[in-house]
């Protein structure tokens, strides 16, 4: 049988541009169809097409830091994803670099073998407008709803609604919600809770509040609305990179999405990972 892998090397990085050309070389040999992302393809000797095209293959492997997992998750929706880590953090990323040929090629193996391979699937958000008709692509860590800048001056008053109840309203830098992947990204820096990978839960954290609540934990089928209010302009932000511009006052509705990510090969020790962090 003909497996179908997608790589995707961290832009402008050689050392994952490297490491994408023998892992090409490898699977290739072993009879794998493979494809690079477009900026790898100018690199690398393989077929290259964009990342969003590799939606549907059997397999996407993402070398860089976490940015970039993050980037082909967005892209590839729940196409299974091996994170290969050559960034600072990796907290997304399970494997070293030096055992990322033994892995993919076993993964390609079992595919070949079971049409199938083991895996976890993370929860993701979506954020979508209550007064306006938008929505962000789906997030692994957080969204987020703030002022028009970050930082002292650029707060607004900030109203979490839980199930169409109201929890607390402040003015705050603004709050996030963070799913279990993203509790140990931003909403950790903003002391919010550490979840365990394995509990289903949703946070929701305000930012730098001047009448902070602690952070709530809900159940993961809760509805959250932030109503942002008192500034001149606001905006949602899924992953820290896809935006929407927000006229205050508006609601942004924070759900949890239909599609879920779904990573591949060992799982990262959650312990061992927190060392990463300090
Ligand atoms: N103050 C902060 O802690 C802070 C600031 C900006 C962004 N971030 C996080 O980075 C993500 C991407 O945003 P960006 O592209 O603007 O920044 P980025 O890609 O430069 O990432 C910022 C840092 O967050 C780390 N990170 C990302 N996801 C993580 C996770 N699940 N667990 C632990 N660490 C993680 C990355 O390794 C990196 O060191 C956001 O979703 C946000 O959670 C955190
Ligand atoms: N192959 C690629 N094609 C297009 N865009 C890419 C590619 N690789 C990375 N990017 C862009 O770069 C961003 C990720 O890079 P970033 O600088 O955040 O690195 P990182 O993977 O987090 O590594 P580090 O931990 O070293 O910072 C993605 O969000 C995406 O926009």
């Amino acid at each position: 049988m003909d497996v179908d892998v997608g790589i995707v090397a961290q832009r402008d990085n050689e050392r994952a541009q490297t490491l994408a050309a023998s892992l090409v070389d490898a699977l290739e040999r072993e009879g794998a169809s493979v494809v690079v992302d477009e900026a790898t393809g100018e690199a690398v000797e393989a077929a290259a097409v964009p990342v969003d095209a590799m939606a549907g293959r059997e397999l996407v492997v993402s070398i860089g830091g976490d940015g970039t997992l993050l980037f082909v998750a967005r892209e590839v929706g729940s196409t299974p994803i091996l994170g290969v880590n050559l960034g600072e953090v990796g907290f997304l990323n399970a494997v070293a670099p030096d055992d990322a040929l033994g892995v993919v090629t076993a993964l390609v193996t079992e595919l070949n073998e079971t049409g199938t391979v083991e895996g976890r699937d993370l929860a993701r958000l979506r954020a979508s407008g209550v007064d306006a008709d938008w929505s962000l692509e789906p997030a692994l860590n957080e969204v987020l709803v703030h002022g028009p800048r970050r930082g002292s001056g650029g707060g607004a008053t900030v109203e979490i609604g839980i199930d169409g109840q109201r929890y607390t309203e402040s003015h705050a830098d603004g709050v996030l919600v963070a799913t279990p992947t993203g509790s140990t990204a931003y909403n950790l820096s903003e002391g919010g809770p550490l979840v365990h990978p394995a509990a289903e839960t949703l946070v929701v954290t305000q930012m730098a509040a001047t009448r902070a609540m602690p952070p709530l934990v809900v159940e993961p089928e809760t509805e959250i609305t932030l109503t942002i209010s008192g500034s001149e302009s606001a905006y949602a932000i899924s992953d820290g990179r896809n935006r929407q511009h927000l006229e205050p006052p508006a609601t942004v509705a924070v759900s949890l999405a239909e599609e879920s990510v779904r990573l591949v090969g060992p799982q990262a020790n959650f312990f061992d990972g927190l060392d990463k962090l300090e």
